[in-house]
């Protein structure tokens, strides 16, 4: 690692730090345009605001055709960090020190940390609040939560279950709090990427890519940008169909996206999709990390899924939590009453109400799916 971390100061070399006059008058996401292109890179796409919540997010700033490129980052610009395989943990503090060990590159890459969210700011499992936790209604998951943060704890304080690097002597004295710390797991954890190796064959390595990672998600049906690697290894951001201007670009992160409860445990958000998707924790497995196990063909006519029994399983489920789904959205429209009487104090910040909304969605996607076996099973009533 520190072969690495020193060799490459090279790269810091090429990247040019030259900004605009005065770059106090211009936004970080502007900034961070501007420092791509002015290192031969290609931007064509606007950051900012995407949705009524104000979430962030990147957008079509033409009409675009299929394979029209919205980004191209220099590889010289991306920061190869470990292998998929090392925790987040030992990612985070990889990169810190590499921060602190080459500060002419941590300087130059300014306006790339200056783009990524401020600390405090980020709601995953490696920060949300733990007296919070039961809004979620869910103790396997709440439980999961408490594990992650354990670990990223004590792997600060040295000890190191599973990770082979000494926090300490990696970071040669540097004073570093849980809350940094915490901070850089969960941007790593949630902002980097996975491409194989160049140098080593069947080795998937994370990496970080500026501007790429502003790019929100979108489940397989609505993502609109592909990201690949070229042959001088610069990352490309193409669309994969035509595109209308001011349209956001969104791609597919990964499978782990596209059910709610490991979204919101991994990247801290939840969709309205149509139709509902059961939760993962819902499916016969009962498997917070397992995507694929099940899918929504097994719930089609003469799907495995399609039967009495997991109908009757779903609704166990469903009775099973201890508010309804219209108890939930009172609560949620206000209602601090309700979860005073509930135990479960007020809904005040951002993440309680995910936490709430999370629930209606879980209980609303049971509630379609027991209705979709209900009206399965009377049809097969009918023929008989
Ligand atoms: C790689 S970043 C994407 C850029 C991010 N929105 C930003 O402004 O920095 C991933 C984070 O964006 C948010 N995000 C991504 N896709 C989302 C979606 N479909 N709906 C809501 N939030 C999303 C989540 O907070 C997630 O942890």
């Amino acid at each position: 690692a520190d072969a690495a971390i020193d060799g490459d100061s090279s790269e810091a070399n090429e990247i040019q730090t030259e900004m605009l006059k005065d770059p106090s008058e211009i936004d970080s996401a502007t900034k961070l345009l501007m420092w791509i292109q002015q290192n031969d890179g290609l931007v064509d796409c606007q950051v900012g605001e995407v949705n009524a919540e104000g979430l962030r997010g990147v957008r079509a700033q033409r009409d675009m055709q299929q394979h029209q490129v919205a980004v191209k980052l220099p590889k010289v610009m991306a920061i190869t960090l470990k292998e998929w395989n090392k925790t987040s943990e030992e990612n985070a503090l990889w990169l810190l020190k590499k921060k602190a060990v080459n500060k002419d590159w941590n300087v130059i890459m300014g306006p790339y940390w200056e783009s990524l969210p401020k600390q405090g700011t980020l709601n995953t499992k490696e920060t949300f609040p733990r007296s919070s936790l039961s809004l979620l209604q869910d103790d396997s998951m709440a439980a999961f939560v408490r594990v992650h943060q354990d670990f990223t704890a004590n792997v600060l304080r040295g000890g190191k279950p599973h990770i082979t690097t000494d926090v300490r002597a990696e970071l040669e004295g540097q004073e570093l709090s849980l809350e940094e710390f915490k901070h850089w797991t969960a941007l790593v954890a949630s902002y980097a990427f996975t491409f194989p190796d160049e140098d080593k064959n069947d080795t998937q390595i994370r990496i970080m890519l500026p501007l790429f990672d502003l790019l929100n998600h979108g489940n397989p049906d609505k993502a609109n940008m592909g990201i690949m690697r070229d042959e001088e290894g610069s990352y490309i951001a193409y669309a994969l169909r035509p595109i209308k201007k001011g349209e956001e670009l969104v791609h597919a992160y990964n499978k782990v996206c596209e059910r709610n409860d490991q979204s919101l445990f991994h990247y801290g958000f939840i969709q309205d999709t149509d139709p509902p998707r059961l939760a993962a924790l819902d499916l016969p497995s009962g498997n917070l990390y397992d995507a694929v196990a099940y899918n929504e063909t097994d719930y089609e006519e003469g799907g495995r899924l399609a039967t009495a029994e997991e109908k009757k399983r779903l609704e166990d489920l469903l009775a099973s939590f201890p508010t309804t789904q219209p108890e939930d959205e009172k609560l949620i429209a206000g209602g601090g009453w309700m979860g005073s009487l509930l135990g479960q104090g007020k809904i005040t910040g951002e993440v309680e109400r995910m936490f709430v909304r999370f629930r209606i969605l879980r209980k609303r996607a049971l509630r379609y799916y027991i209705e979709k076996l209900a009206r399965q099973l009377q049809g097969d009533k009918a023929e008989l």
